[in-house]
């Protein structure tokens, strides 16, 4: 198993570390448009294998040929946003460096599976498919994962239980739109609804819509980036593992939910062949409209994309 992760900053190389650590490939290769910081990352990673025991070859490169037949590439190259800033302000240049990205890993590897954390997500995911060709269940996008961490966590810290019990879906887009969906969502199997009063669980709700923001808010100087790599990973380790697992994803809908020819966040069965099946599963009137709504959003935006992409 090869799998290399394309930049080398705040989650890509939290990320390369997670792979490397739990021993997902057998070559971790990280690159980077900037000269030195994938070498020295990856060099700096492949050294700690020794105390933290574990044997991946982790690389870094400047040079896409370095890629070559990978297996999964994992993309967080790109712009994350600062204070005042809204995903979408990232769209334009984001587009074309995930375009240009894709153009190159797709030199090197024939058939990878694309896992997009670039942001805004649910757009760069599109750009990857249709710049790579490659079939719909061969790229995806991290969000959901990440989206129901923060509220599995939120859901643990105002019950003092394991996040560990907590299941939990966020649907639709990664952006304000997101739908965290509360009719699936228990602890150990008790609908979350019988443990929480209602004004707690709205406010976690609009806690976990705003989970990003209020991570750019502290750090002043980026994004999150611990939970989205730990997010990452957890796709590609199911990935890996072929354990088919059900995790909400970014994936293109063709029908499904009402909604045509759009990438959006929904659960899906991860495998060896990377989106294995969709699950449609029973939203309230309230929930569906919001689902729709979040999806005509990032159509729109991808629909702003195609003179680049002609
Ligand atoms: N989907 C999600 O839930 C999340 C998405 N993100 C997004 O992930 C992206 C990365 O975030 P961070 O790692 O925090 O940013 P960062 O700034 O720490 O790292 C980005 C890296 O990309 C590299 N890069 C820029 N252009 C490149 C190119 N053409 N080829 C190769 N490398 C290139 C930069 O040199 C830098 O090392 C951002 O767009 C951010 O918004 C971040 C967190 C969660
Ligand atoms: O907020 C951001 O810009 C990064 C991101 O997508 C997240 O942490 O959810």
């Amino acid at each position: 198993m090869k799998i290399t992760v394309i930049g080398a900053g705040n989650v890509g190389a939290t990320a390369a570390l997670r792979i490397a650590e739990k021993q997902l490939a057998k070559e971790v290769v990280l690159i980077d448009i900037v000269e030195g910081i994938p070498q020295g990352k990856a060099l700096d990673m492949y050294e700690s294998g020794a105390v933290a025991l574990f044997d991946t070859c982790v690389i870094g490169s400047n040079d896409y040929k370095d890629s070559a037949d990978s297996d999964i590439i994992l993309i967080t190259a790109g712009l994350a946003r600062k204070p005042g800033m809204t995903r979408e302000d990232l769209l334009n240049k984001n587009a074309a460096i995930i375009r240009d990205v894709t153009i190159q890993v797709m030199k090197y590897s024939r058939n990878p599976i694309i896992i997009m954390v670039s942001n805004p997500l649910d757009v760069m995911t599109y750009v990857a498919r249709k710049t790579s060709g490659l079939p719909k269940e061969r790229v995806i996008g991290m969000a959901g994962v990440l989206d129901a961490a923060r509220f599995r966590s939120f859901i643990a810290e105002a019950l003092n239980v394991s996040m560990q019990d907590i299941n939990a879906f966020v649907l639709g887009g990664h952006g304000d739109s997101m739908v965290p969906v509360v009719k699936y969502t228990n602890v150990a199997g008790i609908p979350l609804t019988e443990l929480l009063p209602q004004d707690k669980i709205d406010a976690i709700v609009e806690r976990t819509r705003n989970g990003g923001i209020e991570i750019v808010n502290l750090l002043k100087t980026g994004s999150a980036f611990y939970a989205p790599a730990a997010s990452a990973v957890e796709m590609i380790e199911a990935i890996v593992k072929d354990r088919k697992r059900i995790l909400p994803c970014t994936t293109a809908l063709e029908g499904q939910y009402g909604i045509d020819n759009v990438y959006c966040g929904v659960p899906v069965k991860l495998g060896k062949n990377g989106v294995e099946q969709i699950l449609e599963i029973n939203l309230s009137p309230s929930e569906l409209e919001a689902l729709q709504k979040s999806a005509a959003e990032v159509k729109e935006n991808c629909n702003s994309l195609a003179a680049l992409l002609a």
